[in-house]
């Protein structure tokens, strides 16, 4: 990098806008979206798609709501003509779904689009050219006028030439771009535009899209806003004009840029699922209609299956979505950390579904795209005691006592540390179950039987130590009472019972019964013990066993 100060890049310069209303407004509504997967999107894969995956994209654009779709540049490829025609031909789209076809400001392009058009009944015939300095003089070498002529020309030629396709019934609306907006004069910008619009005679009926792109992001996003309301506010027709936004991504803020642009006066978004584009990519569609939806605005996009959309995606792009890619990344349900799991689980526990969603950390429900809850909390050696109870209870069943998370929690922290690894699921559990369940030495309960008399129990108990055969019986006000007792007669530590806490595990014939007793030493320490049975007498006898074997294992 350069040392400072830096004179190779300069500041992006600032729209004056004294009067900006954008900063004041809220978003209330979804603008009209438009996929350009199969068109920008396309371009810019290392192996663009064939015709079969293009068709089956396709149908999963229709199917996730959207209904004005770029398909293509059927004047670029003969792949490209073939695919509009055969989605043409098999009459592949909706009677409410416009398809989009992208040409440059060229006769022989236009007529070429218009060939691959036949038959088709709603189209969006997009038109383009570059209007920044650095575009007029390097791509161009021409100044404003006949950048303009460029623009004019095409549109009154289009005209000209789409009259045998309107007459048999396609319906074509005129969608202009002034390619690279954003790096153009805002005054030269609207000119053609103004110029454009002059041509093609809108009505309110039948307005004209004037797209207005950020086809390198330059500028922060507040300047394309103010780029947005400037235009907004200076077109003499307005109201004959949707305004929409085709953002990229190039500072990693073309959603924010869309967002603002949105607020700016916007009413049309151009993107593609995942971001997917030239360079750093596109706007990314899925971003912006799940952010309206958290904020309680229906993107009137269906994205309720976001899994099923990320395969055909990465499938057909050959493209992976990043981990962390908002909404659909692996890990963005996702909690490592302990008091973030913390706040999850407690903040879970308490939810209710009459309520808005206010789960910490997750700011979308993931049923909602599809995601499963499985995800949230993950456990390594980041992780804290309220995340690991959380697994054991939403993956296991075992609603631990709040005052064992903290020994459960070091239990399994110690063995992630150990691993130096993520732990699994199953590997908790085996742990747990190996910690609380399954410690049969040195004391074994062979059988235990009570029987009540008036409100006395009496326990016969068979337990081994070490091997050693013993029978145990006592009286006490319950079985755990009377239990404790008869092994105060042995050599075994002594203890007293702290905290009792029992639930069902499972449902039906396989349920059972899972028990956690604390227990105190006397030499002070506390810990708890737990047991599994289809008896829940036999639980919790097991788990005093298991406080106790666990008690001598520490010493
Ligand atoms: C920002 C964007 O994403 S715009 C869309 C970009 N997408 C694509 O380019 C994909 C499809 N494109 C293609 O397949 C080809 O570029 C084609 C078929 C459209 C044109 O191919 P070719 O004519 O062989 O080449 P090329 O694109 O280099 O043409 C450049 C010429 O077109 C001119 N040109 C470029 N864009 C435009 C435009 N929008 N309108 C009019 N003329 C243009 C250039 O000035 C240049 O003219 P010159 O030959 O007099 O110097
Ligand atoms: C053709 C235009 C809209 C484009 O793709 C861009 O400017 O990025």
């Amino acid at each position: 990098m350069q040392s400072a100060p830096v004179t190779k890049y300069r500041p992006f310069p600032p729209v004056d806008l004294p009067n900006r209303q954008w900063p004041n407004r809220t978003i209330t509504r979804a603008p009209i979206w438009c996929s350009v997967d199969l068109r920008d999107g396309n371009q810019a894969l290392a192996q663009p798609m064939s015709v079969e995956e293009k068709l089956e994209y396709f149908e999963m654009l229709v199917k996730i709501g959207f209904k004005e779709i770029e398909v293509g540049f059927p004047s670029a490829s003969q792949i490209e003509f073939d695919f509009c025609r055969r989605l043409i031909e098999e009459n592949r789209i909706p009677a409410d779904v416009w398809i989009q076809i992208l040409c440059q400001c060229r006769e022989d392009l236009i007529t070429r689009s218009l060939e691959a058009l036949h038959g088709a009944k709603r189209v969006i015939f997009h038109l383009y050219n570059s209007t920044s300095p650095a575009q007029r003089r390097y791509v161009f070498n021409a100044e404003r006028p006949a950048i303009r002529d460029i623009a004019t020309h095409a549109v009154s030629f289009l005209k000209s030439r789409m009259a045998p396709l309107v007459a048999q019934g396609t319906h074509i609306r005129l969608e202009y771009s002034p390619e690279s907006f954003t790096s153009t004069e805002l005054d030269f910008a609207l000119e053609v535009c103004e110029a454009v619009t002059d041509i093609w005679q809108p009505t309110t009926a039948e307005k004209i899209i004037l797209n207005l792109p950020a086809t390198v992001e330059y500028a922060t996003p507040n300047v394309h806003a103010d780029q947005i309301e400037w235009m907004c506010t200076h077109l003499t027709r307005r109201d004959r004009t949707i305004i929409s936004l085709h953002t990229h991504n190039d500072r990693g803020t073309g959603v924010a840029a869309t967002e603002l642009g949105m607020l700016a006066g916007a009413d049309r978004v151009e993107g593609t699922l995942f971001g997917n584009g030239e360079r750093t990519g596109n706007l990314d569609i899925v971003t912006v209609a799940l952010n309206l939806y958290t904020h309680g605005i229906h993107p009137d996009l269906d994205f309720s299956d976001i899994n099923d959309i990320r395969e055909v995606y990465e499938r057909c792009t050959r493209l992976e979505v990043p981990a962390r890619q908002p909404y659909a990344g692996e890990l963005v349900f996702t909690a490592f950390s302990g008091s973030h799991q913390d706040a999850i689980k407690k903040s879970w526990d308490t939810r209710k579904s009459t309520e808005p969603w206010d789960v910490l950390y997750i700011p979308i429900d993931p049923a909602d795209v599809g995601r499963s809850y499985k995800a949230i909390i993950r456990i390594n050696s980041q992780s804290g005691k309220g995340g690991v109870a959380y697994v054991l209870e939403h993956e296991f069943g075992y609603q631990l006592p709040k005052l064992m998370h903290k020994e459960i929690g070091r239990l399994i922290n110690d063995l992630a540390d150990a691993t130096g690894r993520e732990l699994t699921a199953p590997e908790i559990h085996d742990a747990f179950q190996q910690e609380y369940l399954q410690r049969t030495a040195p004391v074994v309960l062979e059988t235990f039987k009570t029987t009540e008399r008036n409100s006395t129990v009496k326990c016969d108990a068979k337990i081994s130590i070490d091997g050693q055969a013993r029978k145990l019986t006592a009286e006490g006000n319950g079985p755990i009472d009377a239990f404790v007792r008869a092994l105060a007669e042995t050599a075994l530590p002594k203890f007293e019972v702290l905290s009792y806490a029992e639930h069902s595990l499972g449902k039906g014939a396989e349920a059972r019964a899972v028990s956690y007793i604390q227990v105190k030493t006397e030499r002070g320490h506390t810990l708890f013990g737990a047991g599994v049975d289809t008896n829940i007498e036999l639980a919790s006898i097991k788990a005093i066993v298991s406080a106790l074997n666990r008690t001598l294992a520490k010493r």
